[in-house]
């Protein structure tokens, strides 16, 4: 039934397939974002949902409330209420090869004007970002990403993490956002307990923090051994930072954790040396990464630059190739 053109179908044959469709979708949803574990690619579930909205469409009498189609926007657990976050999380731009970083160093300099710039080089840490508000210098609330506009509010879940102070050393009224990663010593740890506890162990140290982090209980969550690595702030006049690494520096006198590999850049051959040494470093971090970030360091450059509606001008990420493929890639790297 599912290949038969919606046309073609009675309103019993489509209610039939609509039910199982929806069935099929709910128990997607449930894997997705209750279990932080998806058996399927998000093709898959999206092909499925686009068949049962063309079957209501045909059908608008096999509509149910409850329908998949019927909730509108990001679906939120039960139990985490929504976040919106006033400054909206972008998401970033990625590229895959040094010639593509070429071209967005090419790029950004003549939308400077500039023959010369100064990046600020980072490890992209493999976890989920999150963003935490202070007032005055206490920690009043904490949210997932979801999906850059409006997230979850898992502030219960944060404060259990100790890398993120509840009092920061200055009475600042701040919003900072960073990642949360499962260190790998604690990842493989709590998948021998999922094994011998007959759960399913979770597949990598990203989906591990995510699920742990949108536990209802939050003891479950402090028991996961999670950290942070803080890089950005929505709040940059409260700081009194004019560089991307000055920023970090200030982030760290205000008792967050940052990550210790930054490095300032000045051109493609520093910015390339950089990337090949935490390349061959990657095995032996004790956390995953899946990239570098690179980003305009003089936060005036970057206002100048600005972003565009999904992602900033002036920062990318360059992505490792997967594993699988790594070291065949890595090895054509080294002949160019
Ligand atoms: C604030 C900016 C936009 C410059 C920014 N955004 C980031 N991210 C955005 C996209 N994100 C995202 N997440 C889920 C879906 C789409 N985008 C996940 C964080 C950064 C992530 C890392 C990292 N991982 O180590 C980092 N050192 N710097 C970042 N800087």
């Amino acid at each position: 039934m599912a290949d038969q053109p919606v046309s073609e179908l009675t309103t019993t044959q489509a209610n039939q397939e609509a039910t199982q469709l929806r069935e099929q979708l709910d128990s997607w949803r449930k894997e997705y974002y209750v279990q932080d574990a998806p058996t399927v690619e998000d093709h898959t579930y999206d092909m499925h949902y686009q068949r049962l909205l063309d079957l209501e469409a045909a059908f608008p009498e096999i509509v149910t409330p409850d329908s998949p189609t019927q909730q509108v926007g990001d679906v939120t657990l039960p139990g985490f209420s929504k976040v919106t976050h006033t400054v909206p999380m972008l998401s970033m731009g990625d590229v895959f090869s040094i010639e593509e970083l070429a071209e967005f160093d090419a790029r950004t300099k003549q939308n400077l004007g500039q023959d010369e710039l100064e990046y600020n080089c980072e490890l992209k840490i493999d976890g989920l970002a999150i963003s935490l508000v202070y007032e005055n210098g206490k920690f009043v609330q904490g949210s997932t990403r979801g999906d850059g506009n409006i997230g979850e509010d898992i502030t219960a879940n944060l404060k259990t993490i100790k890398s993120i102070p509840m009092t920061l050393t200055e009475p600042l009224s701040i919003e900072v956002r960073g990642e949360c990663y499962m260190p790998k010593a604690s990842f493989a740890k709590l998948n021998e307990r999922q094994e011998a506890e007959g759960k399913t162990p979770f597949a990598n140290p990203r989906n591990a923090a995510a699920g742990s982090l949108r536990q209802l209980d939050r003891k479950v969550t402090a028991d996961r051994n999670l950290d942070t690595f803080i890089y950005y702030t929505s709040s940059f006049e409260a700081l009194g930072a004019s560089t991307q690494s000055e920023a970090l520096q200030r982030y760290q006198e205000l008792g967050f954790t940052i990550n210790p590999h930054s490095r300032v850049c000045h051109n493609m051959d520093e910015i390339k040396a950089y990337i090949d040494e935490y390349t061959g470093q990657r095995e032996s971090l004790s956390y995953g990464i899946d990239g570098i970030v690179i980003k305009v360091n003089p936060v005036s450059q970057q206002d100048e630059l600005g972003n565009t509606v999904k992602v900033p001008r002036w920062e990318i990420a360059y992505k490792f190739p997967p594993d699988e493929q790594q070291t065949v890639v890595r090895d054509i790297e080294w002949t160019v």
